[in-house]
């Protein structure tokens, strides 16, 4: 469908991201960032998941000369306040207590650096309605594990989905990657071309 002259690198450790690209049927590599994440200062929300998302690019730009990279930082917000990935089975509970019955916005930033070190990047926004939920649910999704390697505690793509009332935006924004978006900026930075036969 696509072709591209650019050796391309996903800046990310997340399966998630990787099967998103995939998607695209175009060849990458992996190559991920080892940079601390809170080291980033901002005013504003979409301005600090910009940074981190910059931060895992730039870092990996570094070791990946030649090569358009493709970075991307997910955070949940509710109420002003970042819901990070949870660290123990209290936060998440705490964290699906509050999203209970309430709306909060998943931000995905996405960066990325071509081999002339043109620098692109943007942030994407999905609005997630919860479920009042109830505690025996909070309690047995925490327990089955897949709270613990997602921001906010929770996974859309995965049993995580029980919780969701609704959704305002791009899904794939709230898996990681905002694939539709990211895909605009690469024809119009002309990354990727349309393969006509
Ligand atoms: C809200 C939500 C988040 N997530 C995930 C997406 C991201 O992988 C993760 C947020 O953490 P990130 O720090 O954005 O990404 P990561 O640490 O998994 O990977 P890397 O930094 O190497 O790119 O939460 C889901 O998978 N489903 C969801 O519904």
């Amino acid at each position: 469908m696509f072709k591209t002259n650019h050796k391309i690198v996903l800046a990310s450790a997340s399966p998630r991201r990787k099967e998103l690209l995939t998607m695209l049927s175009l060849p990458f590599d992996i190559i991920t960032s080892e940079v601390e994440e809170t080291s980033v200062q901002a005013t504003t929300m979409q301005d600090y998941v910009k940074g981190v998302a910059l931060l895992k690019t730039r870092d990996v730009a570094k070791k990946a000369p030649d090569t358009t990279i493709i970075g991307a930082d997910t955070i949940v917000v509710y109420d002003d306040e970042l819901l990070h990935k949870p660290k123990n089975r209290e936060e998440a509970i705490s964290h699906l207590l509050r999203l209970s019955g309430k709306c909060h916005a998943v931000m995905t930033a996405v960066a990325i650096i071509e081999p002339d070190g043109h620098e692109t990047t943007f942030v994407e926004e999905t609005n997630v309605v919860f479920h009042q939920l109830s505690q025996d649910l909070i309690e047995a999704y925490v327990d089955s594990g897949d709270p613990f390697d997602k921001a906010g505690g929770y996974g859309i793509q995965t049993a995580g989905t029980l919780l969701v009332k609704r959704i305002e935006g791009d899904y794939n924004n709230v898996v990681g990657l905002p694939l539709a978006a990211l895909f605009t900026q690469l024809v119009a930075r002309n990354i990727i071309q349309f393969a006509k036969e």
